[in-house]
């Protein structure tokens, strides 16, 4: 007799199980689709691993899943007879979550039922789903490979600990028992466990088997049979012919690849042909991921080859500002039997990575030109084919921007090949524009007469930003400014030097040249105020000179009296500041106090006597302070402002 152990659950696991029992799942239907879908990786890793040990087939090369129930027992099994499980194997994977980010993930648990009940809909519980409808789960397991003797029994009701013991196996793979809870017991139906088959899991290349089911006039039930019957398609979604396939099958593919219950807002199926011929099914998510910026996740595209599940490696398949992206690549050129380091480094999967890429954005693209619904004449120039396609992706880029629209900044940085058609995708926020709609190219079509370049300011926030003093003379002039507020934007707009042959200029770093914008007498009125001003700015660059690299006259500012600003090229204080809170080694920046001559306290200066020092550190702390900053000694300062106010 062989004895049982009794583990514990890693702690997330308990925490996310008391989740599960406590019927946080809006859809319990999705239990099935999980453990279809591990029976189905089970088998895939059988496959691949056979590639190199043909002998783990042992004498049954025919993969299939079976999905049977007991009325009496009440339990549903689901087996498959892919690489199985060894008992030490039994007690990591289901004793533990291995996906990273889940601490972080069980943290944003509000305690909220119908909040998390979405938020755990997309992290995907995978195996431990099964206790959405049992109260207790048995494992039956045995590794491919090993002999009979050294199968597993896992069990548990689900609460803080499972069971083990060793068992005989004479099949490889592995079963599922689930023992249904009282309320759940309408799942011992033939029918209802093959319609959610149907639904969401069709597109799996297995075969899913049921045993046939017969009147029994002597019991009056239908009772099941010995014999299997097929109840899935069983042919890989996206080797089928897009025509046989429609927009429910899709999204149910979608869901199960992505563990998502949203629909994704694109998909694109293809073959592409060329020196590497692969088909390629990639979709776009309609919500982030809780994990979306843990830049080292596995990303949600798959590699096959022949339909052999090969690797979900995340760069080699996608770049990483993509990593949100899923569906399968299937390539009929690579070679099966070598390892998964020298695929990623063939020139073949990089090819594939490319045409991702490329693909990727063309959805995007085209999602941002249906953006907005055409109007007037344009809309009823239309096709009712036309209207209906119009209708559908009205507002799809704009929920994308929302959700990804940081991510493709990276890309900025991230892939210089396409910078391009990535800087065509962003959306920003505007003087013109509070939500963040502005493409690059609607910006360019309304610049005044004379404007050489696309202006920006990138700040702490949004509202830093939209109250920025850089920003006055472009307001009093009417001048675009876009309005960056994001953690990630000075980094990724230094590497967009121009557009469409126009350049970028941040309005907060050098001197502001408005070219034509100025006219003649303003320049010479600045000429002037900067003339007379002179002895002023030499005081002030003395007072100073610990805290400002220079001090001169301005024209960007109408309202305030002073504004700090960095020369062309160099890093903005805001990226210093956030560069040092993250404990990086920030250089450090002496900003340039500039100076608005026509405002009444810069021209009080001249007389200020004995206070000009207090005037003068007061007016380089206010202009930190309305930049983001914050003084470098607040007490002073305050002291300073109070004996100017008495
Ligand atoms: N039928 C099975 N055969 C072999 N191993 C299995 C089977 N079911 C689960 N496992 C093992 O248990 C692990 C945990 O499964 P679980 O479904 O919780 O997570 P996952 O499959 O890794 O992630 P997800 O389901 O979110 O994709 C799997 O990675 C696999 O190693």
């Amino acid at each position: 007799m062989s004895t049982k152990h009794t583990h514990a659950f890693q702690a997330e696991v308990a925490r996310l199980l008391h989740l599960v029992t406590h019927s946080l799942y809006s859809n319990p239907d999705i239990f099935l689709r999980e453990l279809i879908s591990n029976a189905s990786d089970a088998c895939d890793k059988l496959r691949f691993e056979a590639l190199a040990d043909p002998t783990l087939y042992e004498d049954a090369p025919n993969l299939d899943i079976r999905v049977t129930f007991n009325k009496a027992a009440k339990t549903i099994t689901i087996t498959d007879n892919g690489i199985g499980m060894s008992e030490a194997e039994a007690i990591e994977h289901l004793g533990t979550i291995a996906k990273s980010g889940t601490a972080e993930f069980l943290q944003r648990l509000s305690g909220d039922q119908k909040q998390d009940a979405q938020l755990i809909g997309q992290f995907g519980v995978g195996f431990y789903s099964g206790f959405i409808v049992a109260d207790r789960i048995v494992v039956e397991s045995r590794r491919a490979g090993l002999p009979a003797e050294q199968g597993v029994r896992w069990s548990s009701d689900g609460s803080g600990s499972f069971e083990t013991e060793t068992i005989t196996r004479a099949a490889r793979g592995t079963s599922v028992i689930l023992h249904l809870r009282e309320d759940k017991t309408e799942y011992l139906s033939r029918w209802r466990l093959k319609s959610i088959i149907g639904k969401y899991s069709d597109h799996i290349s297995l075969p899913i088997l049921m045993p046939k089911e017969q009147w029994d006039k002597d019991k009056g039930e239908y009772v099941l049979l010995d014999e299997w019957e097929q109840v899935n398609a069983a042919s890989a979604l996206w080797t089928r012919p897009k025509r046989d396939i429609s927009d429910e099958q899709y999204i149910a593919f979608y869901k199960t690849i992505a563990h998502d219950d949203e629909a994704p807002l694109a998909w694109s199926h293809h073959r592409v042909e060329g020196s590497t011929e692969y088909t390629q099914l990639l979709y776009i998510p309609a919500k982030a991921p809780f994990d979306l910026w843990n830049r080292d996740k596995k990303a949600g595209v798959k590699l096959y080859v022949q339909r052999v599940f090969i690797m979900d490696d995340a760069e080699a398949l996608i770049p990483t500002y993509l990593r949100w992206v899923k569906g399968v690549v299937d390539s009929a050129d690579l070679p099966l039997n070598v390892s998964r380091e020298l695929l990623q480094e063939s020139r073949d999967v990089k090819a594939i990575r490319e045409g991702n890429t490329r693909r990727v954005l063309s959805m995007l693209e085209d999602l941002a030109a249906r953006d907005r619904l055409p109007e007037g004449e344009a809309w009823d120039k239309l096709s009712d084919e036309e209207k209906a396609l119009a209708q559908r992706d009205a507002g799809k880029y704009t929920r994308f921007w929302a959700e990804f629209g940081l991510t493709l900044k990276e890309g900025l940085g991230e892939d210089m090949a396409n910078r391009e058609r990535i800087a065509r995708l962003l959306r920003f926020a505007s003087t013109h524009s509070d939500a963040p709609t502005v493409s690059l190219a609607d910006y360019k079509a309304r610049m005044k007469p004379g404007q050489q370049a696309i202006y920006y300011l990138t700040a702490e926030s949004l509202t830093a930003a939209r109250h920025s003093p850089q920003l006055e003379v472009f307001r009093q002039k009417g001048i675009e400014v876009l309005l960056l507020g994001d953690r990630i934007d000075e980094w990724a707009m230094s590497f967009l030097h121009e557009f469409d042959g126009t350049p970028l200029r941040s309005v907060a770093k050098g001197a502001v040249d408005l070219g034509e914008l100025q006219d003649e007498s303003e320049k010479k009125a600045a000429e002037e105020a900067a003339e007379s001003l002179k002895p002023v700015l030499e005081r002030l660059r003395a007072t100073l000179k610990d805290r400002a690299k220079d001090v001169r006259v301005t024209s960007r500012l109408v309202d305030s009296p002073a504004c700090l600003v960095v020369e062309d090229g160099e890093y903005s204080l805001q990226l210093a500041r956030l560069l040092k809170a993250a404990g990086q080694k920030a250089p450090e920046v002496k900003p340039i106090l500039e100076l608005n001559p026509k405002h009444a306290l810069v021209q009080k200066l001249a007389q200020a006597g004995d206070r000009f020092d207090d005037y003068a550190l007061v007016l380089f702390d206010q202009a930190l302070l309305a930049e983001g900053g914050l003084p470098e000694d607040p007490a002073g300062y305050v002291r300073r402002v109070n004996a100017l106010l008495v």
